[in-house]
């Protein structure tokens, strides 16, 4: 059977690595370096790296020279997001050789030009579905953007490769998993479903892994490394 794929995050604003509460601004915890962090997950042995620019996320400037400098230190593979919302920001994220970026926004505000940048780079493209309940929320997550499954039928129809589902509800509070919102997702789409959102042990990354059959493929991993609930190690051993 396949194993879980981990992706410790770092997002960042302000330049620095943050971890914030349901996503919500005001919220953040600082990390320090975004380069220092990103290095320690690859020293620890992380196949990948998820990577936000959050100030692009809510509009509030961005860090795109230090995301760009970050995820061209790696010789791991990053997935690359935060307001990547048109031809510039696309060609600007892909530039960094970053394995495949993940929208967000643009899939709520602009599908013709999603369905166009998923003809044009297929698994370099990424959906992220950040979800209230089963509401997409954009904009830094701060504003309503359809219902998720209207939104994903319509996505796997344009080709979408895959989706990265994340419980807005349980970001960044350490409460686990939605693990019912993952399994309705992979029960709607054959795509597979990267997991992100409250993971705060060992076992909450082993009951994501047991998602593995049905189309869950990956988990970030935030908070739960950075308040040292357990270090990267364990968790690439859980889920070995
Ligand atoms: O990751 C977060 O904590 C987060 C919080 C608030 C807004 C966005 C967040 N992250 C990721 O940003 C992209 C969406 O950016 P955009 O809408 O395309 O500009 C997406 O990957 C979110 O998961």
């Amino acid at each position: 059977m396949a194993k879980l794929e981990l992706l410790p995050a770092v997002d960042v604003r302000d330049g620095q690595a943050v971890r914030l509460v349901h996503g919500e601004s005001g919220t953040e915890t600082s990390y320090g370096s975004p380069l220092e962090a990103a290095l320690a997950w690859q020293s620890s042995g992380a196949e990948w790296l998820h990577l936000v620019d959050l100030d692009a996320a809510f509009g509030t400037g961005d860090n795109r020279a230090l995301v760009a400098e970050v995820t061209r230190a790696m010789d791991i593979k990053v997935e690359l997001s935060g307001g990547i919302r048109d031809d510039a920001s696309l060609a600007a994220a892909l530039a960094t050789g970053c394995t495949r970026v993940n929208l967000g926004t643009a899939a709520l505000e602009t599908p013709e030009w999603v369905a166009k940048v998923i003809a044009e780079h297929g698994d370099k493209i990424a959906v992220g579905l950040d979800v209230r309940g089963t509401t997409l929320r954009g904009r830094g997550w701060t504003r309503d953007g359809g219902d998720l499954y209207e939104t994903l039928e319509r996505l796997d129809r344009e080709g979408c490769a895959r989706y990265v589902v994340t419980d807005i509800a349980k970001d960044g509070t350490l409460q686990g998993p939605n693990l019912e919102l993952l399994k309705n997702v992979c029960a709607a789409t054959d795509r597979p479903v990267v997991a992100s959102g409250g993971v705060s042990s060992l076992d909450d990354l082993r009951a994501i892994a047991d998602l593995v059959p049905l189309g869950v493929e990956g988990s970030i991993v935030g908070k739960a490394l950075y308040a040292k609930a357990f270090t990267l190690e364990e968790a690439l051993e859980a889920v070995l």
